[in-house]
């Protein structure tokens, strides 16, 4: 018997970053946009913990106890007291380090499946804890849909979304090492005052009104400089989606894919041609937005 859970991808719609703190974490307003782009989590009993992968990417994903998955059957397993014994395989569509917590999803997923697998009925609020002690991204991972996270990102508060958003990601041919982006941040502001990170309002009423043209104008990344900075091509692949008639692009989260909003779903299909031609990025994928958090598909 297995259980499968579908976790979709994240984009930043905002991503307003403060000062270092001493913990070396960011405090963030972070408003986070769940889209249909979907890891699958296969969890299987088996004699011992066991991680497969498969899709694009897979072969960098790590299949030890590192992999993110991993950490989150053996924290669920650890809290009720039992033995993480379990196949985990990961079909993989999110781009691998591309700043749209792939990992995370991974995580979460996990830990929905294992908890139907094992019959826990984990309440929502403990399985929140052990998401956000996985990684800053994790919680929302689990619920989806739209959320403005504040502390490391971990706290959220469900945002209203009003319609339906169309959207293209430009995957870039590489990665990006989510701290060195933060560390390259810290870098170029250096010796400036870094403002309180807050949410915009104006954003989160593009939102609830599923306003895409009043969305675009909104958009926002602190941390654009510093993959830009990092990967200076991504520049070429902004210009390439804005040509294409995308209504504005950015950075997803710590990048380096890039997201493009645009009017519609034929739009959409226009400026993923349009971006693959311009050969900016390794591959674009259209999808909508917002997304169901963390569901089991398959299995009880
Ligand atoms: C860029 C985003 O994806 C936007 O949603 C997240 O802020 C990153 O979330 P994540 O990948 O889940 O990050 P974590 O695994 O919690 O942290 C990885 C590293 O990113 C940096 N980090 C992360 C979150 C945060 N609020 N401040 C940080 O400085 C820290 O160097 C940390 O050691
Ligand atoms: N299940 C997993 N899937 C993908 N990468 C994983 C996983 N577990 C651990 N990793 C490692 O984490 C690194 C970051 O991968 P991930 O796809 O989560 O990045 P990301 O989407 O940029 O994350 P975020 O947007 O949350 O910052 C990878 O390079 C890989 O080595």
């Amino acid at each position: 018997m297995s259980v499968t859970v579908r976790v979709p991808a994240k984009v930043n719609v905002q991503l307003a970053v403060g000062g270092a703190r001493p913990d070396g974490f960011h405090d963030l307003a972070n408003v986070f946009l769940a889209v249909g782009l979907y890891d699958e989590v296969t969890a299987t009993p088996a004699d011992e913990l066991r991680i497969t992968c498969t899709g694009p990417g897979a072969d960098q994903v790590p299949l030890d106890r590192t992999n993110l998955a991993a950490r989150a059957a053996l924290a669920l397993a650890a809290r009720h007291g039992l033995d993480a014994a379990v196949h985990l395989h990961i079909a993989k569509d999110i781009p691998v380090a591309g700043g749209m917590a792939g990992g995370s999803a991974d995580a979460a997923g996990t830990l929905v499946a294992c908890d139907a697998l094992w019959g826990l009925n984990t309440p929502q609020g403990e399985l929140l804890d052990i998401c956000a002690e996985l990684g800053s991204d994790v919680p929302f991972s689990l619920v989806g849909g739209a959320a403005l996270g504040t502390g490391r990102g971990e706290q959220l508060r469900p945002l209203d979304v009003g319609g339906t958003f169309h959207w293209v990601f430009a995957v870039a041919d590489g990665g990006l090492s989510t701290p060195a982006v933060y560390r390259e941040f810290d870098r170029i502001t250096e010796g400036t005052e870094v403002p309180e990170p807050l949410a915009s309002q104006e954003l989160l009423d593009a939102l609830a009104k599923g306003d895409a043209t009043a969305l675009a104008t909104a958009l926002s990344n602190d941390l654009q400089p510093a993959a830009l900075s990092l990967f200076p091509s991504l520049a070429d692949t902004l210009a390439a989606g804005r040509a294409a008639g995308a209504l504005a692009g950015l950075v997803s989260g710590s990048g380096p894919t890039t997201a493009f909003l645009v009017r519609d779903a034929e739009s959409a299909a226009e400026v993923a041609e349009s971006l693959l031609a311009s050969g900016t990025c390794r591959a674009a994928r259209t999808a909508t937005s917002p997304a169901q958090g963390a569901t089991v598909v398959r299995g009880r």
